[in-house]
Formats: C-alpha cells, sequence, structure tokens
C-alpha cells in the first residue's frame, strides 16, 4: 500500500479531497460534496480518489472451499460433534482465519429483519445521515467513503456503525431514538436485539475456540464476557467501473473477531493460499473472522484473516460485520497455558484495545499489517520512554 494513503489525515475535519481527475468530472467546485451513494452513481466513471492500485484488484481466483462448520452438537454438548468443530476450527485458524458456521441459534427472522432495516437508513437523503456522522477517531456513526479521513483509496461504500455492551440500557435502540427520532425506535429495538444475539453467540465461539486450542474452555469467554464491541452496517452501491475500485480494501480486522452476515451478492474474498478466493453467499450461515486482536490472544497461532469486499455494476450489496471487542482497559495477551502447550516466546506485546482502536482511527489506516505496524510503534514508544 502506499505510505500517503496510510497515514490517516491528521486533521479529522480535513476538506472532502478534491475528486476532480482523469477518472471523472465531478460537480463544479472542485470539492465534492458528502459522498454517498446517490453521490457515486451519478458520477459518469469512478473518480480518481476511487481508483485503488492494480495490486489490490487482482481478480479472485476461484471460490473458496471451506467446511461448513455446524454449531447444533456443540450447543447440545455433544462431545464428539464439539470435538470435531473445533479440529475443523483449528485447521483453518491456523491457516487463514476463516470458517462459516451454521445452526447457529440466531433467528433468520431476526438476520432478515436487520437486513430490511439496512434500506431504510442507507436510502435517506445524504443531509439526513449526516446527522449521526461520525465524529473524528470514532468508529461509530455515518461514513460516506470515508472521504473525511482519506485523500485516496476510498472505499465503494456507505457503513453506519453501532457502539454495542450488553447492560441494563438498550445502547443501540437508545442511540437510534436519540438520533434519528421516532422513524427509527423500530429500526433501533431490531439492531439491539441483533447486538445481543450476535454476542451471545460470540462468546459461544470464543469457548470454541478455547477447546480448539486446549486452553480452559472458559478463558476467552470471561475476558470477553463485558465486551465493548460494534456493529457496522456496510451498503454497497453499485459501481460503473467495478474493476477499478473496492468496496472495502484488503485488511485484517483490528478487533478479536467478526461474525458477518453477507446478503445473497457476491463480494466478500478472503486471501487462501496466496489466493484471492470469492466467498459464496450460502443462505443461512454467518461468516466468522478471527481478527488482529484475537490473534495477539493465541499469541499469532490463529491467523488474523485477510480479506476485502468487492464491488459490481448489477447489484447493490449489504453486509452487517458484528466486531467483538474487549472492555477498553482489559489486556490482551495469551493464556499462560498456550504459551506452555506450545513453547512459544511472545510475538507482540501487551496492549489495551483502546490504545489498539486509537492507533487505527488516529495514526495508521487498518490494512494486512496493522497488529504489526502497531506492535512496532508500541516498542519504540516504549524505547523512548526514557528520552
Ligand atoms: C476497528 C475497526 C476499524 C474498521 C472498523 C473496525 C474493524 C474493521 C476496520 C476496517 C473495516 C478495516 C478496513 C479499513 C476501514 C477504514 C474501513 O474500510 O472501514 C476499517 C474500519 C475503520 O477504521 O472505520
Ligand atoms: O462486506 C463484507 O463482506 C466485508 C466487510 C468487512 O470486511 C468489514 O466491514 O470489516
Ligand atoms: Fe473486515
Amino acid at each position: 500500500m502506499d505510505s500517503s494513503a496510510s497515514v490517516v489525515l491528521s486533521s479529522p475535519c480535513a476538506k472532502l479531497p478534491n475528486l476532480e481527475g482523469n477518472h471523472g468530472n465531478i460537480e463544479k467546485g472542485g470539492v465534492a460534496p458528502f459522498i454517498d451513494s446517490a453521490f457515486l452513481q451519478k458520477q459518469s466513471q469512478v473518480p480518481t480518489g476511487f481508483v485503488w492500485p492494480e495490486a489490490d484488484l487482482v481478480s479472485a481466483h476461484q471460490e473458496l472451499n471451506e467446511p461448513l462448520v455446524d454449531l447444533e452438537g456443540f450447543f447440545k454438548g455433544d462431545v464428539v460433534a464439539t470435538e470435531n468443530a473445533a479440529k475443523a476450527i483449528r485447521s483453518s485458524c491456523v491457516s487463514h482465519g476463516f470458517f462459516q458456521v451454521i445452526n447457529h441459534g440466531v433467528d433468520l427472522n431476526l438476520i432478515k429483519l436487520a437486513d430490511d432495516h439496512l434500506d431504510k437508513f442507507f436510502k435517506l437523503p445524504v443531509e439526513e445521515k449526516a446527522k449521526v456522522k461520525r465524529c473524528p477517531g470514532s468508529p461509530y456513526g455515518y461514513s460516506g467513503s470515508h472521504a473525511d479521513r482519506f485523500s485516496a483509496k476510498l472505499p465503494w461504500k456507505e457503513t453506519l456503525s453501532f457502539a454495542f455492551h450488553q447492560g441494563p440500557n438498550p445502547v443501540v435502540a437508545d442511540f437510534c431514538k436519540s438520533k434519528l427520532g421516532k422513524d427509527f425506535e423500530e429500526t433501533g429495538r431490531v439492531y439491539q436485539k441483533y447486538c445481543e444475539a450476535m454476542h451471545n453467540l460470540a462468546l459461544s465461539i470464543t469457548e470454541l475456540l478455547a477447546i480448539s486450542l486446549k486452553v480452559d474452555r472458559m478463558h476467552y469467554r470471561e475476558f470477553f464476557e463485558d465486551a465493548h464491541s460494534i456493529l457496522r452496517c456496510n451498503f454497497y452501491p453499485t459501481c460503473q467501473e467495478p474493476s477499478l475500485s473496492l468496496g472495502t480494501g484488503p485488511h485484517c480486522d483490528p478487533i478479536s473477531l467478526t461474525i458477518l452476515y453477507q446478503d445473497q451478492v457476491r463480494g466478500l474474498d478472503v486471501f487462501v493460499n496466496n489466493l484471492w478466493q470469492t466467498v459464496r453467499p450460502i443462505q443461512g450461515a454467518l461468516v466468522i473472522n478471527i481478527g488482529d486482536t484475537f490473534s495477539a490472544l493465541t499469541n499469532g497461532m490463529y491467523k488474523s484473516c485477510l480479506h476485502r469486499a468487492v464491488v459490481n455494476s448489477q447489484k447493490e450489496r449489504r453486509s452487517m460485520a458484528f466486531f467483538l471487542c474487549p472492555r477498553d482497559d482489559k489486556v490482551v495477551k495469551p493464556p499462560e497455558d498456550l504459551l506452555c502447550i506450545e513453547g512459544m516466546t511472545r510475538k507482540f506485546p501487551d496492549f489495551t484495545w483502546s490504545d489498539f482502536l486509537r492507533f487505527t482511527q488516529y495514526n495508521y489506516r487498518p490494512d494486512e499489517t496493522t497488529l504489526q505496524k502497531f506492535s512496532n510503534w508500541l516498542l519504540a514508544a516504549d524505547n523512548n520512554k526514557h528520552l
């Protein structure tokens, strides 16, 4: 990735980039208005700011042939089924940090309802969406192509992100009601329920991950019990020249664990065996990918999944990514019994999620090397402490 695009603009309120360029003329005035799908689809060609480097645009080579992990036996306490699921998960996570689950226990009607409510927000006039615009330095709220943060390699998408943690107050429902008004009360209730279901599934997945790693099966579940997670809703409009742009560029999620719902429009690619491979959408399945923070919790034994989202010229695409994140001040380090079993030396320094999140929002645009860059940054800061 070119370094110019990797450093987040220091002034978060930077002017929107001038998208003038040989890939399309922007409405007069040079600086684009607030960018959303309606704006993007009005452009006769892909604006320069949205054109990605060729290396990131390599087409997917094949369809990912990934076993579906059936969770039914695990939920029923079936020892053999649990062992089989753990074995499948271990093999995928050691290799590329990605698997899919079925019989996950999340009500499929709730997932459908959450998908249906996406357009209620994303089809609003941009001025309405701007009312919940993402604040500088925060991953929460609305963003149109991150055009307020980056000046190149802009993603062909709009996003809406909610903060979620379990507790007496329905934080997601409250956010929608207070920020978007009465018309979005039902939407808020749907996403509140969706986040609660995702949180519970995420804790179950962390238990199965612990079993697969042969550590105390409650270790990670207890670590994430009081998680402060993020629900990221993605809307990918159709693109005039899909071979030039990307919905979400190649990256590893800095968070711990992602539970992704993708609709029936292909778009998710995963990098496996040095090839981009497309993930065929499977009705009723949920995608699970290991993020940087969980990889660090396994001392790098489980890979943080390198993935991207491509766009197309025919169909809009929608996805919802539930990002499991530990409470801010929890120290991220692998369990002692894992280090003993594997006789490992530490691969990453201790860190907190709040420091890592801040790094991704202020210092470094997440890509495929975020965790390594963050580790180097921490160690350099430690080494310079005495200066
Ligand atoms: C901590 C986060 C930063 C991002 C949202 C969550 C987890 C995934 C990250 C992201 C999607 C990785 C690709 C780049 C990014 C800027 C994006 O395209 O949205 C990242 C998110 C973000 O920084 O808002
Ligand atoms: O939309 C997708 O399929 C992937 C989105 C993603 O990777 C993300 O939001 O982190
Ligand atoms: Fe991602």
